[in-house]
């Protein structure tokens, strides 16, 4: 891979002042998922080295928080501001490991950069509270402190941006951070925090663990150092992690999986509805938590949308899976899918030249009752489902244990309305699917996660409140 910088190409653990292996010497290696490649190796570490990075993160939280926020902002600056001039490396690190093209990946290292920048500035509006006391000589004030030791584990579909989601608020906020990247996307972390080191930003206050996602994420839930845990990634990794944390009673947020319903209204703009849906469901191949996962697609508008949507749909390009497994998870959904009655209008099948390619499909005929309606598809599928009206329509989106993104094209105004508040997710596009921005509050609701990133709401997941009430 060329680099203009070839040291951001960082292969060890970052524990404090070190760049570390595994105890055990083991290694792991990360592949190109484009054509299988080997292109650098990283530590199976585990639960001793964890514990160490804690035990480190710990050491160094005094003087962080010592700092004014201030002073943290011109440290997460100078951060936010080495990430964009490496903006080319980061994005070559990022496509090597994950597969994402180079537009999309500078695109991602631009948007994780805003949540670093966003928060130089949120570390320095953390206020408190003073109370009029009902009491006579007593005052009550309210304290918004660090809550201490934080806990990142984030998933490889955004291997730059959901770390710097969660960094960017931590450490405006005075914590210290261990970070757990995942396994199949090590590189863009490790760069990260090679950059972090750079911008002056102390040795300890960001340590990155990489390994045995069990083991790392054992110590990690259950080490009474920690006091947070951030997780993004899938439900039912996120199910576990909370009930992990239960012992040790952390404040636990969570970005978990999503199934969003994209709704078209009769109404809708046609060119609007089939851009819209395109850059949702196709965005880095259809792996993202808030890829349109199911089209509901109202009967006077179907056909015209459908044959809109194929003709976009041939002229798309788009970059591999993650790995094999993915692949084989979303050609079962498909085939389950075409056994029950729906018709494959393009694509339909892996990508004949091999690979981690899927081509991109449009199915027709879905019903709701389908794997493809109800699981999170994770690759560039996109599912047809009719419906005949409004009451209707609401009713299938909201039928899912998930709550995290839901989009809808309609120009009566009435209806935007009545679907903003009949909706049951934490995000919701109206005649707009690209909704991601450091400024707005990003999560879900039921089985979606808990808690919200980015925004003036994110830094919150960060903070503990404390009550005092002083007489004399
Ligand atoms: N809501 C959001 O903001 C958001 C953002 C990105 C991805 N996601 C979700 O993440 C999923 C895809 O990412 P993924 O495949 O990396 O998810 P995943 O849950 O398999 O892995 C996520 C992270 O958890 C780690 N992990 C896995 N099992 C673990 C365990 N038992 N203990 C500790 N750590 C463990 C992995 O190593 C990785 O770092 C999808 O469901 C997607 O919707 C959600
Ligand atoms: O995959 C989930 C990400 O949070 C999507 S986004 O990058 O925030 O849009």
């Amino acid at each position: 891979m060329h680099l203009d910088d070839p040291s951001l190409l960082r292969s060890l653990c970052r524990i404090g002042e070190e760049w570390v292996g595994a105890d055990s010497q083991e290694v792991f290696d990360v592949v190109d998922p484009a054509d299988g490649r080997v292109i650098a190796t990283v530590p199976r570490a585990g639960k001793a080295e964890t514990r160490r990075a804690i035990e480190r993160a710990s050491s160094a939280l005094p003087a962080w928080r010592g700092l004014t926020a201030r002073e943290r902002g011109v440290l997460l600056r100078r951060w936010h501001d080495l990430i964009l001039q490496h903006r080319d490396d980061l994005a070559r690190i990022m496509t090597a490991e994950q597969g994402k093209p180079q537009a999309e990946a500078r695109g991602e290292v631009s948007y994780g950069a805003g949540f670093i920048d966003w928060f130089a500035e949120e570390g320095k509006r953390i206020y408190g509270d003073i109370i009029p006391s009902p009491f006579p000589g007593r005052r009550i004030m309210v304290l918004k402190e660090p809550v201490g030791v934080v806990a990142a584990i984030t998933p490889w579909n955004f291997p730059n941006a959901m770390i710097t989601r969660k960094c960017g608020p931590a450490l405006a906020a005075g914590c210290t951070v261990v970070l757990k990247p995942a396994e199949d996307t090590p590189l863009s972390a490790l760069a990260l925090v090679e950059l972090a080191d750079r911008a002056g930003i102390p040795a300890g206050v960001l340590n990155v663990v990489t390994g045995h996602p069990v083991e790392i994420g054992a110590e990690l839930t259950s080490n009474p150092l920690v006091r947070k845990l951030s997780f993004t990634g899938s439900t039912a990794v996120g199910k576990a992690l909370l009930r992990q944390c239960a012992d040790t009673m952390k404040k636990v947020s969570l970005e978990l999986g999503g199934n969003a319903p994209f709704i078209v209204f009769d109404d809708a703009d046609l060119d609007a509805a089939v851009a819209g849906a395109i850059a949702s469901k196709f965005r880095n191949s259809g792996q993202t938590c808030i890829c349109a996962n199911r089209l509901l697609v109202q009967d006077g508008i179907h056909d015209a949308f459908v044959d809109r949507l194929v003709e976009a749909v041939g002229t798309l390009d788009l970059g591999p899976l993650i790995h094999g497994r993915a692949v084989e998870g979303v050609e079962r959904l498909v085939n389950d899918a075409v056994a029950l009655g729906a018709r494959a209008l393009c694509g339909g099948t892996r990508r004949a030249a091999g690979g981690n390619y899927f081509d991109p499909t449009v199915l027709v005929g879905v019903t709701p009752s389908m794997a493809c309606a109800n699981q999170e598809i994770f690759g560039p599928v996109a599912p047809l489902i009719r419906f005949h009206t409004e009451d209707e329509a609401i009713r299938l989106a909201n039928d899912t244990p998930y709550g995290l993104a839901a989009y809808a094209y309609t120009r009566d105004a009435g209806r935007e309305w009545r679907l903003a508040e009949g909706l049951e997710f934490g995000i919701i596009g109206l005649n707009e699917s690209m909704v991601s921005t450091e400024v707005a509050p990003f999560g879900g609701m039921k089985e979606s996660g808990l808690g919200r990133e980015g925004s003036k709401y994110g830094i919150d997941e960060y903070l503990e409140i404390k009550y005092v009430c002083r007489t004399g």
